[in-house]
């Protein structure tokens, strides 16, 4: 029998609307017509916080990308891009009994780079990292491998919960296999076949007890910690150069093997008067880089960074083009939701010439973010190091932003009173009422009458940050449709 993984939501989450505003904006909803029970799960999805992370770890093969398709409730791959590349994605949301959490995929990374022990480690190294808790897949079939058994003491090491799946067992004479696996020292082994659903629904029962409410890293509120910034960029843009400039001193080059587990990697660094966090700054200042698969550990410890942080502060050489690579690390950081800097480094070597090809390029390379604070600055010279700072913070406080709802409303009246939705069809999709349910980033649920054109959204997405700032942050914006209940998107 299959599990049902996905139980619909029914919790009572208000985003980000207090008790007053909820109230009054579930009445307009239902007066409008709308299926309350559908309102708040809309909302409730806008608006959560952070969500806890499962990691899903385990040898190639052993069904991970399988186990993830059936948590979240796809029938397709995941992953169809080739291993090897820098995966711009890799988490997704999930629900469980009510519950959400992100699953972070581990599959289908780099495998014929590197050797197969280090590509386990670095996926085990990054999920401990990252992961609140993780499942750890073993093919039952197979049984405990040695690479198993390195990953779990990796695993054992990171103190992180661990729920065991016995993975490919696909009926009852298959059992005995998974028992097998208690060896492992990991405690109850259950047995699951991703493939059909078997025993999933049990498992992620365990992975529920296992997964905190919360995550760990929280984002940091008044009361919270100092703020946090993962300083990203391709090699060689000078990110370690940058780092000791701001913090105003020479570091020890540090020299990292993956897959051991590190002294602390943040670093407090005092910058305007505020003290920050740096996340992974040992990454920044590894300098021996493994030769082979140095990419693939580059953006594994990227991909780290950007999900512990609060804003990131991506690094570009302006004295290069923009390349591919750069924009991966900007579309990866976007799309984790993070408040976002972009700083052009080297500014030092520029020309005229340069200067005038570099505005060129940002505009036509840089679109996806050009509601990101720009510094040019020369972590040689300390040009402008003083602006970073105040980018830094305008960034956060347009991530943080929440405008309420009674002034959204307004807003949203005036944008379809004098700029209504093509026809089509004969008919005219309108935005009815809207909220904005949640915070860091600001995300938003619009209500219509029928389906908004792709077009259309980004244009109400450029009105709201022409009207509200947003300066520096992603904006998420999700539709309900009346007629189609239940349906997003
Ligand atoms: N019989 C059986 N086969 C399974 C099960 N889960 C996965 N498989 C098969 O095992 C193979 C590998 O599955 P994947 O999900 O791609 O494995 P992976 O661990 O993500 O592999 P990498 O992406 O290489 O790390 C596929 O052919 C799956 O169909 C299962 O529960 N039972
Ligand atoms: N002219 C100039 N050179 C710079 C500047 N910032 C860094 N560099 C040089 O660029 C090179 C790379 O700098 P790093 O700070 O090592 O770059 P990184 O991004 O930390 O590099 P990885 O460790 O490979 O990721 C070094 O030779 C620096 O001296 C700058 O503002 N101007």
């Amino acid at each position: 029998m299959n599990d049902q993984i996905h139980s619909g939501g029914s919790d009572h989450e208000h985003g980000a609307l207090g008790d007053a505003e909820y109230a009054e904006f579930m009445e307009l909803a239902a007066q409008e017509g709308f299926d309350p029970e559908d309102v708040e799960g809309a909302i409730g999805e806008a608006g959560h916080g952070p969500l806890p992370a499962l990691a899903i770890v385990g040898r190639p093969n052993v069904g991970k990308s399988t186990l993830v398709n059936r948590i979240i409730g796809r029938r397709e791959a995941v992953v169809q891009d080739k291993p090897g590349v820098t995966r711009d994605r890799v988490s997704y949301e999930a629900e469980w009994a009510g519950r959400r959490f992100k699953v972070v995929d581990t599959g289908g990374w780099e495998q014929d780079v590197l050797g197969l022990d280090a590509s386990v480690a670095a996926q085990a190294e990054y999920a401990i990292e990252t992961a609140d808790a993780v499942v750890f897949v073993v093919d039952s079939t197979v049984g405990a491998t040695d690479t198993d058994e390195a990953v779990v003491k990796l695993l054992r090491r990171s103190g992180k919960p661990v729920v065991l799946c016995a993975n490919k067992v696909d009926g009852q004479s298959g059992e005995a296999d998974a028992t097998a696996l208690w060896s492992l020292g990991l405690g109850q082994p259950h047995p699951v076949s991703s493939l059909h659903g078997r025993g999933t629904g049990d498992m992620l029962d365990a992975v529920l007890e296992a997964l905190p409410e919360a995550p760990a890293q929280s984002f940091g509120t008044a009361l919270g910690g100092p703020r946090r910034i993962a300083l990203i960029g391709r090699p060689n843009v000078g990110k370690s150069s940058l780092l000791n400039k701001v913090a105003n001193e020479d570091r020890v080059v540090v020299n990292e093997q993956a897959g051991t587990t590190r002294d602390p990697v943040d670093e407090l660094i005092t910058l305007g008067g505020i003290t920050w966090k740096f996340i992974d700054t040992a990454g920044i200042r590894r300098r021996v880089h493994l030769q082979e698969g140095a990419d693939y550990y580059a953006s594994l410890r990227t991909a780290a960074a950007v999900e512990k942080a609060e804003v990131a502060v991506i690094l570009i050489d302006s004295s290069e083009s923009i390349s591919v690579q750069d924009q991966r690390i900007i579309t990866m950081a976007v799309e984790a939701g993070r408040a976002i800097v972009v700083a052009f480094n080297k500014w030092d070597t520029l020309d005229e010439e340069r200067r005038y090809y570099l505005e060129r390029e940002i505009e036509t390379e840089l679109a996806q973010v050009a509601w990101a604070p720009r510094v040019n600055v020369s972590a040689l010279t300390g040009r402008h190091m003083e602006k970073l700072v105040p980018a830094i913070e305008t960034a956060l406080e347009g991530w943080e932003t929440r405008v309420p709802t009674g002034r959204l409303n307004a807003f949203l009246g005036e944008i379809v009173a004098s700029h209504p939705h093509p026809i089509r069809g004969g008919k005219q999709p309108r935005i009815l009422f809207g909220t904005q349910a949640g915070t860091k980033p600001p995300r938003f649920v619009l209500f219509a009458s029928g389906f908004l054109e792709h077009g259309y959204r980004r244009f109400v997405e450029r009105r709201l940050r022409e009207e509200f700032g947003f300066e520096g942050t992603p904006i998420h914006i999700s539709v309900r449709v009346r007629e189609k209940r239940g349906r997003n998107k």
